[in-house]
């Protein structure tokens, strides 16, 4: 793919801590606009790219580009202002228990003195979350609070979005509403999104492509299949019975 194509490039990339390569020699470019899912065992590195994404480590071998330049020639402002085009989604939501659901969308604003109550309005809307502005983070259920996540990653308009096991700790019918927000934002915004999960049916109702890491090493990426039923809702039955094998 042309580098332009590309919101992040990986080229021989490795991360080592001491005796321990996190990641060894991975090449991978993700295009602009996609939904990769990234999947792997624990310890398969899955982490260390998500940073490396992020700008929050950089490679002990090999290069990476974002958004076109390299992190690792960067400066603390210019990785500041890198990061700001890039939404993190977390397992535990990381939300502040103390500031409201309309605080913690604005918080990312707050932090570059920005403010913009109207896009703050907007995206609560979006996420289906108007009526729970004025609300703390504890009187919402688990994926409710990570919707309020996603607006928060929304607020400063990011190209990309990293998802950390968003959700892994939501059931089911909360971790479709999450997936289903995920892939809408690629849709209503373009918004690339790389999903880290150890839950292969998360990858396969979303993803575009699959990227398989095993002990560090990039295995395989590859085109996830659509299946007749993606994108389809399942019942807590029909999602019983499918998984269960009934
Ligand atoms: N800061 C660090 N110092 C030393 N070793 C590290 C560090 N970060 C990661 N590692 C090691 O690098 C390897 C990859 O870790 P990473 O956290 O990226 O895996 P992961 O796929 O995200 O695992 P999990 O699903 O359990 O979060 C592991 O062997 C881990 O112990």
């Amino acid at each position: 793919m042309p580098e332009e194509d590309a919101i992040a490039v990986l080229e021989h990339v490795s991360v080592r801590y001491g005796s321990v390569a996190a990641l060894d020699d991975v090449s991978l470019e993700i295009a602009r606009g996609e939904i990769l899912g990234v999947v792997g065992e624990s310890g398969a590195g899955k982490s260390t790219l998500l940073n490396l994404l992020d700008a929050a480590t950089h490679p002990t071998g090999g290069r990476v580009r974002i958004h076109g330049a390299d992190p690792a020639r960067m400066g603390g402002g210019e990785i500041r202002r890198l990061r700001r085009r890039i939404g993190m989604v977390f397992q535990s939501f990381n939300l502040l228990a103390n500031r409201t659901v309309r605080q913690n969308v604005a918080l990312p604003l707050k932090l570059q003195r920005a403010q913009d109550p109207a896009l703050v309005a907007e995206l609560l809307d979006y996420v289906g979350l108007a009526d729970r502005a004025a609300h703390y983070p504890a009187q919402l259920s688990g994926g409710q609070q990570q919707r309020v996540a996603i607006a928060r990653a929304l607020v400063t308009r990011p190209g990309l979005i990293l998802a950390d096991e968003p959700t892994s700790s939501l059931d089911t019918r909360a971790t479709e509403d999450v997936l289903e927000l995920l892939a809408s934002t690629r849709r209503d915004f373009g918004t690339t999104v790389v999903l880290v999960t150890h839950e292969l049916d998360s990858v396969a109702a979303i993803a575009d492509r699959a990227a398989v890491l095993e002990a560090g090493a990039l295995r395989s990426v590859f085109p996830v299949a659509r299946s007749a039923a993606r994108g389809e809702r399942d019942s807590y039955l029909a999602h019983a019975q499918r998984v269960l094998g009934a």
